[in-house]
């Protein structure tokens, strides 16, 4: 068997034509959404991702924003930079890109970031709302990445109702919230969430309809361990440099042998990454959406 393609490229270009009308919609009536970015440090994978949602800013007509902070900032320098977007009324929702330098605390960042502009769903507020299900008077963005990957299902036409989903990995972008959303009576699937202390991964992997890979360690899922026409996704990805070279490549967390054995499969670039980033600046329109009434 050779899996089909869940093609997050493809996909995501459908979402930002979709998007950059209801953008010219906004811009029309002089509310022309705005995404902010705040990058601390030279991380080049951080540094190509924010990049990446620069241009997709500016193919679906969004104005961006980008604040980069040298890898020596403090915490204060950071809270001012969120402070500066929370007030700018030019830029309607922000990330903050993740990990920070570890001498910022994250949290307390995440934390002074006004949830009417936090375009990734990680603020507390937004992250409690989801637990609650508040649905009024707003509703709360989503989390990228879990959204993007519900998202490149439904739009494969992939049913999730009374499906085992296993989840691998309890990072705070997607493992940690992906099951609120998967078990919503919407979405109906029952959720194994796996990480480093599960005994064995292979079995939970093994009994899943539907495996969302999101552990940051590359082909940690192997062939052997997917169920035969199961549905994988690889989200996770990793920077692998090679010694030989110093060439840099990314690498999801699923081994490409897997393609022989699922049904479907999200490759790793060009699946979930860009659906991320197709999330991100649909998350920026539905508030924008929002605060025009
Ligand atoms: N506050 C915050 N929000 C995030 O959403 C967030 C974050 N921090 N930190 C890091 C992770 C990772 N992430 C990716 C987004 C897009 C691609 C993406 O578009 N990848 C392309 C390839 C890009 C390339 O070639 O460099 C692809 O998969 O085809 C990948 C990874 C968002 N994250």
């Amino acid at each position: 068997m050779t899996a089909r393609v869940l093609d997050g490229r493809a996909t995501a270009a459908t979402i930002k034509a979709e998007l950059a009308e209801r953008v010219a919609a906004l811009s029309a009536r002089g509310r022309t959404p705005g995404l902010g970015t705040v990058l601390v440090g030279e991380d080049p994978g951080s540094r190509a991702y924010v990049s990446g949602k620069h241009r997709d800013c500016a193919e679906v007509g969004i104005a961006s924003i980008r604040v980069d902070l040298p890898a020596t900032a403090s915490q204060a320098d950071v809270e001012a930079a969120v402070a500066r977007l929370n007030a700018d009324p030019a830029c309607t929702g922000y990330i903050v890109q993740l990990p920070l330098p570890a001498a910022v605390d994250t949290n307390a960042v995440l934390e002074l970031i006004d949830p009417g502009k936090d375009a990734d769903g990680l603020h507390p507020t937004n992250l409690g709302r989801l637990v609650l299900r508040v649905k009024e008077p707003v509703t709360s963005p989503l989390p990228c990445t879990p959204r993007a990957v519900l998202e490149l299902l439904a739009r494969h036409g992939i049913d999730l109702a009374g499906k085992d989903v296993c989840v691998v990995g309890r990072g705070t972008t997607v493992g940690r919230s992906i099951g609120l959303l998967l078990t919503r009576k919407d979405v109906n699937a029952t959720v194994t969430l796996t990480h480093t202390g599960t005994a064995d991964l292979a079995q939970h992997v093994r009994a899943a309809d539907v495996v969302v890979a999101a552990a940051g360690q590359p082909g940690i899922i192997t062939a052997d361990m997917v169920r035969p026409g199961a549905v994988v996704l690889d989200v996770g990805v990793s920077r692998v440099v090679d010694p030989a070279t110093g060439k840099a490549t990314l690498r999801g967390d699923v081994d490409p042998a897997v393609a022989d054995v699922a049904a479907w499969l999200s490759p790793n670039p060009g699946g979930v990454g860009p659906m991320t980033r197709a999330m991100l600046l649909a998350n920026v329109v539905d508030t924008a959406e929002r605060l025009a009434g």
